[in-house]
């Protein structure tokens, strides 16, 4: 008769390498189905296979899709990618060093001391988790990064209030498409804030970005301290391992080179056949029994490790924006997507798993468990005993093994995934593990996972909001007595909702006169004096 243990044994992957197991004792998997299945994942090993091959597997904008040869750069197909991976890594190494070592100075001759990263999306999202998961770990004193990821003034403000000084500061504005409005109005905010502080912008700014984009062009026109090199076969969610993420994380002392080794590590561990044996092939697996194919379940990402707490965030991009699509590559609709959240165990013990317990069953959860309790260090001497023999660490333990039964007894599904600290070789595994699944599900549900045309309807409709809040500041007229939000649409040929919603924010900012807010049919707008 087997046993539990028999059972989490049959349901283990475990990596020596790595250190790294995959647990889905609880995942609710079985091997008729995944033997029924087999075929289907093998083909999308295949398929993945072909692509690190180089195949143009984001055929509606005929790119190639090469995440994983920024680990492993002698896969790339072509010797030219091979160089300019290596270039780029003795780039980052030579301008890291320089500017740890104090040999690329402030204009005042002193040292930089931190760096403000603009950007947004793919470009934020893996530096600010790289940041969060290594910096106590191994950065020494002195370099600190901060992220400006919006176009929100307040945001701006309190990042300027709190870093205070520019004059030790870098500016790396990171933009693939180096047209992103966001991050392009970042930057101007940051070079005016340079201006009120008689400092020279672009002896501090560094862009990371595509050759020849606009970005490109006004760093190379105005001569910036350094340009380092993002490329078209690299998509923003995938671009951590890029210049996009190693440059701040060896700014920041981290060990980068052993993100890399963590990350290309995995993709072996990946490329193991057959499927049944293959962690990321299971996982994706999992995402597809649990959501019938059609992400009808969510993903709960719960690390029990402070350090991992943008791990979701990080996630909710690289899962949704390649997998939420309207249509698969046959063209026909299919509205795929597979929704991510979580923050952190056990905190979120006490916000939503009450829900995930006793509520609705519409997810399964993705745990992380740390078991080393500091990193780099056996803490048992000198413990604090917050019990007689209990320390912190195993209450957190406890927590996570707990919520695991917990949620098990009530027939949710869940995986682990067990690290034995968390490193820069453990997070690379980590990255490089969730964009194996995310290949490999797109391959099972047959959508493209590489290019994201549904965020191109909300830019383009703000860019319309801004057409017409230009309109209607012109149709404006100066005092007394002024015009109802109806008045303009009808002189404009507009929509009067999207005038009272353009004008009450204008209004708001002093940048019109209002005699009142209250009634929006009623209140009377005319330029300010
Ligand atoms: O790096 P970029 O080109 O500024 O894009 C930022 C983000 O915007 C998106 O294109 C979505 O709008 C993401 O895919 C990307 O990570």
């Amino acid at each position: 008769m087997a046993d539990a243990l028999d059972h989490y044994i049959t349901w283990r992957l475990y990596r020596t390498e790595l250190d790294i197991e995959l647990d889905f004792a609880d995942a609710q998997l079985d091997e008729p189905s995944l033997t029924a299945n087999a075929p289907r994942l093998e083909a999308a090993l295949d398929a993945l296979h072909r692509i690190e091959g180089g195949a143009v597997a984001n055929v509606d904008e005929g790119r190639m899709v090469g995440h994983y040869w920024l680990r492993d750069p002698e896969r790339a197909p072509d010797p030219a990618i091979t160089r300019a991976i290596h270039d780029s890594w003795r780039q980052i190494e030579a301008f890291a060093a320089g500017v740890r070592d104090g040999q690329i100075l402030a204009e005042d001759g002193k040292p930089f001391t931190g760096a403000i990263l603009v950007g947004i999306g793919g470009s934020a999202l893996g530096p600010q988790l790289l940041e969060a998961a290594l910096t106590a770990r191994d950065s020494g004193p002195g370099f600190s990064l901060r992220v400006l990821d919006n176009t929100d003034p307040a945001g701006i403000a309190d990042l300027l209030a709190e870093t205070g000084t520019l004059a030790q500061t870098l500016i790396l504005v990171v933009s693939k498409s180096g047209s992103t409005v966001e991050t392009r109005n970042g930057m101007l905010e940051l070079r005016a804030a340079c201006v009120r502080q008689a400092l020279e912008f672009p002896k501090r700014a560094i862009a990371i970005t595509l050759e020849g984009s606009a970005l490109d062009q006004l760093a190379q026109r105005e001569g910036w301290l350094a340009r380092f090199p993002m490329w078209d076969w690299v998509g923003g969610r995938t671009s951590v391992l890029s210049p996009v993420g190693l440059l701040p994380a060896a700014l920041l002392g981290h060990d980068w080179r052993a993100l890399l080794r963590g990350a290309a590590a995995m993709d072996q561990w990946g490329r193991v056949r057959p499927a049944r044996r293959n962690p990321a092939a299971l996982l994706a697996w999992l995402w597809h029994q649990q959501g019938s194919g059609h992400g009808l379940r969510d993903m709960v990402i719960l690390p029990y490790k402070d350090r991992l707490s943008l791990l979701s965030r990080y996630l909710q991009q690289l899962v949704m924006e390649s997998l939420g699509k309207r249509l698969d590559r046959q063209g026909r609709e299919v509205w795929q997507g597979l929704a991510v959240y979580g923050n952190k165990g056990s905190t979120d013990q006490h916000a939503y798993v009450q829900q995930l317990r006793d509520g609705l069953h519409n997810f399964f959860a993705v745990f992380v468990r740390v078991l080393r309790d500091l990193d780099g260090q056996v803490t048992g001497p000198g413990m604090v005993e917050v019990e007689p023999q209990v320390s912190s660490g195993d209450c957190l333990d406890g927590f996570y093994q707990g919520t695991r039964a917990a949620l098990a007894e009530r027939g949710r599904a869940s995986a682990t995934i067990v690290l034995r600290q968390v490193d820069a070789a453990a997070v690379g595994a980590l990255i490089a593990l969730f964009e194996r699944a995310v290949g490999i599900y797109a391959e099972l549900i047959d959508v493209n996972a590489y290019h994201q045309p549904g965020v191109e309807a909300g830019k383009q409709a703000a860019k319309g909001v801004l057409t017409l809040q230009a309109a209607v500041l012109a149709a404006l007229t100066a005092g007394p007595g002024g015009k109802t939000a109806r008045e303009l649409a009808e002189a404009l040929g507009a929509d009067p909702v999207a005038v009272w919603q353009v004008l009450r924010h204008l209004a708001t900012n002093g940048r019109v006169s209002v005699d009142s807010l209250v009634d929006p049919a009623a209140a009377q707008f005319a330029r300010a004096p």
